[in-house]
């Protein structure tokens, strides 16, 4: 199967674990990427059997829109029913690294917001250790260098995201070369570097229910 296969028949299954759950006036919120997108065109079956949702970023609102799926902003919601994203990294914790298409911020506030997170991904995001893939990190643009000698500090390697604003105004810098044995402590730290916005690593709030998309199936994963 490719991995297009594999991320379409994640999305379906994250369809079919949300159908029975999903209440009239209840809001989905849906995540951002090329998983999520399947997500995206596969909610459109689901119109009117649920209220509307909250997008993570501007593009997944725009595709959500196109198919006719009313998108609320956050403060217009009391809370978020279920959220459907997908990751660049995932764990068995079901901590994750987000942050590939540069939405890691928004997707960690309609994270914070959501009753059940369940995350959809093909089995290549799939890794003991968090870290292979170069964490996301969004910054202030003034404080671009400031915040990279400070990543360099804690042993990483920072390159600037040429050509990248996120919906947000800011830039993106993506960390090498740092293997994330300590998820929850990593988080807390790049936060709490000034010029931070947040970075990609989910693990105060992981995802609780992964759907990875394996070539024999997908297979259901809850945190261990
Ligand atoms: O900023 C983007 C998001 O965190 C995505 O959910 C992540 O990069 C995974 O994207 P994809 O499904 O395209 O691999």
């Amino acid at each position: 199967m490719t991995q297009d296969e594999l991320k379409r028949a994640t999305a379906r299954a994250a369809i079919d674990y949300i159908a029975p759950k999903l209440e009239a006036d209840g809001i989905v919120g849906v995540g951002t990427g090329s998983t999520a997108n399947f997500f995206i065109d596969m909610l459109a079956e689901l119109k009117g059997r649920f209220d509307g949702t909250v997008a993570s970023s501007e593009a997944s609102a725009q595709r959500l829109k196109a198919h006719g799926i009313p998108v609320y902003d956050l403060n217009a919601v009391d809370g978020i029913q279920v959220y459907v994203d997908g990751a660049d990294e995932a764990n068995a914790a079901l901590e994750l690294v987000k942050g590939g298409g540069a939405a890691l911020t928004r997707e960690k506030i309609v994270a914070a917001c959501s009753d059940e997170f369940v995350c959809i991904a093909d089995e290549s995001k799939w890794v003991p250790v968090l870290g292979g893939f170069p964490l996301p990190v969004e910054v202030i643009p003034m404080a671009r260098s400031l915040v990279a000698r400070e990543i360099v500090k804690l042993g990483g390697d920072p390159v600037y995201r040429q050509g990248v604003t996120t919906d947000n105004g800011n830039i993106i810098l993506d960390v090498h070369n740092l293997l994330i044995r300590e998820p929850k402590t990593l988080e807390r730290a790049l936060n709490n570097i000034t010029g931070v916005v947040t970075n990609g690593i989910f693990a105060q709030r992981p995802a609780d229910i992964l759907l990875l998309g394996t070539a024999t199936g997908v297979k259901t994963f809850t945190a261990s």
